[in-house]
């Protein structure tokens, strides 16, 4: 049998998403761990001015590709961008990249979709589902196409507690649905939108969903695996841990957390937080590319990509060393203090959000207005409630994911291709992942400098003064305020003061006895 980087030697491989955070992590797998891969073509569309020949090149000077660069300064030979915007009949692929398409490609990996849970329908549909269709129309006139590789999510069927490795009915048929919603306008298709997606959360997942189904009809003609990765994270070791570069999920809300904004969150303790590194990820999709192209299954197999029934670990584990983390590795020019909580009541929640959210922020924004400045907290809170109100759905609950295929895969890899191509989330050691994921949103999100973090210390103990010196004026001024007005208070203040003199008194007359 061939090993993984054996299999993928000379074969020319097709890569939708290529820009996005796990397609770049899938291109710098292969390039580095299959160096004898023929040539990788990546459909990519021009975008905010630049052109898709641009926008690669420029993705392959970013640090994630540092080990390549180091192993094979070439590299970028084997790298064919193909433009193409996939909302747009025929995927806007010409006629003469079509033809190059299809006489050549041996695999796909179709990563490409909108991952924004506000997404309106028609735009969700015409991505996830549509241009899924579309690229397996395509597949089918490739004339030396192995294996075709679909990345979908856990959360596709979220509606379900227990998830097995198949493919559910879907919710609808996508036909159908496609016809009904061309002719409706906007507006009508956004009021119907929470009775179509019905128990689930978004458009996202319920696109994802019918995706799957999309894909799995193509099942007679096309070798197809399909990958659902959970609640993707930060590198866990390669090309080198905590690599992460987008606010997406949960590294949105580490860095609010560390910034000292997000004080509380709507989450489940005890819920399991079924995060998965991204190289873990794109190791399975490789592995689970060459068994279907060596293995030829009759049915599309599905693998959930997930850590909560192998590894377990919970929310509130995740706040305690996220926390500590960022203690440990501040980040710079902090709000306040990092110190967030997470609670799974509703009513403690909207109390934190007025004294630990609104409350700074309506003081801050009145400081910037005094000195002149526009204010701007309230907008960002404003803006962090919409985001954290999109994933406590997540946070809130847990699921129950069946993964036998991705034991059924481990096992048939050599001992060597288990360690290139490791996706034993066993050995997964959650507080140091955790930790370099913290870091990896300092370094390679924020772009902030390791060598700083003296200075991000020091900031920190100046706000914990100014907390102490603000708490204390207001328990002050509040006590002030009571004493003025209620005789009980006042008895009650006179009271504790002259217990506090009689034990300082006591304490002074013990200590001169033991003199
Ligand atoms: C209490 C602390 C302790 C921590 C413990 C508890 C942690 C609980 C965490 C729970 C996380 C649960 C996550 C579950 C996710 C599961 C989903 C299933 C997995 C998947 O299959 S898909 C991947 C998930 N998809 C997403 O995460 C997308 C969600 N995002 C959106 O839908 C939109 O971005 C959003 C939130 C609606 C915002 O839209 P909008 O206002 O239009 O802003 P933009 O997206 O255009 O962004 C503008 C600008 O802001 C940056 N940005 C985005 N989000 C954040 C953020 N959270 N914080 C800071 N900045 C953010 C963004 O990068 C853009 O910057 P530019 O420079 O590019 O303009
Ligand atoms: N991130 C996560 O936590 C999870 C992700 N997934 C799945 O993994 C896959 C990749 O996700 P991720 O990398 O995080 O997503 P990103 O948003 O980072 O990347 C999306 C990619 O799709 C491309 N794309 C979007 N629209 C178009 C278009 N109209 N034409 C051409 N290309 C387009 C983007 O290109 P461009 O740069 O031009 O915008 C980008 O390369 C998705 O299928 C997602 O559902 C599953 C589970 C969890």
């Amino acid at each position: 049998m061939v090993s993984i980087a054996e299999y993928y030697a000379g074969k020319n491989v097709l890569i939708t998403g290529a820009t996005g955070f796990m397609g770049k992590v899938l291109v710098e797998k292969l390039l580095r761990s299959c160096p004898e891969v023929k040539a990788l073509y990546l459909l990519v569309r021009p975008k905010a001015g630049q052109s898709m020949q641009q926008r690669v090149s420029d993705m392959m000077k970013c640090k994630l590709f540092d080990r390549v660069r180091e192993d094979n300064p070439d590299f970028h030979q084997k790298i064919i961008p193909i433009s193409s915007e996939l909302i747009q009949p025929g995927l806007a692929i010409s006629p003469e990249d079509v033809e190059r398409l299809t006489a050549c490609i041996n695999i796909v990996f179709h990563c490409a979709a909108t991952i924004r849970f506000d997404e309106p329908l028609k735009h969700a549909l015409q991505l996830n589902v549509i241009a899924t269709q579309k690229l397996l129309s395509l597949a089918q006139q490739m004339h030396h196409l192995e294996a075709f590789i679909h990345i979908s999510t856990a959360y596709a069927n979220c509606n379900r507690r227990h998830i097995d490795e198949v493919i559910y009915p879907p919710p609808v048929e996508p036909k159908k649905l496609i016809e009904s919603l061309e002719w409706m306008d906007d507006g009508i298709v956004r009021d119907i939108t929470p009775r179509l997606i019905g128990t689930r959360p978004n458009t996202y997942t319920y696109t994802k969903a019918l995706a799957e189904y999309v894909v799995q009809q193509e099942q007679d003609k096309l070798n197809i695996g399909i990958i659902r990765p959970s609640i993707v994270g930060a590198s866990w070791q390669e090309p080198f841990p905590g690599w992460i570069d987008n606010f997406n999920g949960p590294s949105g809300v580490f860095i609010a957390a560390g910034k000292g904004i997000l004080r509380t969150m709507r989450a489940n303790n005890d819920a399991v937080a079924d995060l998965i590194p991204v190289d873990v990820v794109i190791n399975l999709t490789l592995a689970a590319g060459w068994y279907t192209a060596v293995h030829r299954p009759k049915n599309a197999v599905v693998y959930n990509c997930t850590t909560g029934g192998i590894n377990p670990f919970h929310w509130g584990e995740i706040e305690h060393h996220v926390m500590s983390s960022f203690k440990r590795n501040p980040l710079e020019q902090a709000f306040r203090r990092p110190n967030a909580n997470i609670t799974s009541n509703y009513l403690i929640n909207q109390y934190w959000i007025l004294v630990s959210h609104k409350f700074p922020a309506l003081i801050y924004d009145l400081f910037l207005r005094l000195s002149g400045q526009k204010p701007q907290m309230m907008r960002i809170f404003n803006r962090l409630h919409k985001a954290i109100g999109l994933l406590e759905y997540f946070s809130s609950q847990d699921w129950e994911w069946n993964s036998e295929n991705m034991t059924m895969l481990m096992n048939q890899l050599t001992p060597e291709d288990r360690k290139t191509f490791n996706f034993d989330v066993r050995q997964l050691n959650w507080p140091e992942y955790i930790e370099n994921y913290c870091i990896g949103t300092k370094k390679y999100v924020l772009n902030e400098d390791m060598s700083d973090i003296p200075a991000a210390r020091q900031h920190l103990r100046k706000l914990r003064n100014i907390r102490y010196t603000f708490n204390t004026l207001l328990v002050v001024f509040i006590w002030r305020v009571f004493i003025a007005r209620s005789q009980m208070a006042r008895n009650i203040w006179y009271f504790v003061v002259s217990l506090c003199f009689k034990f300082l008194s006591y304490f002074r007359a013990s200590s001169t006895i033991t003199n």
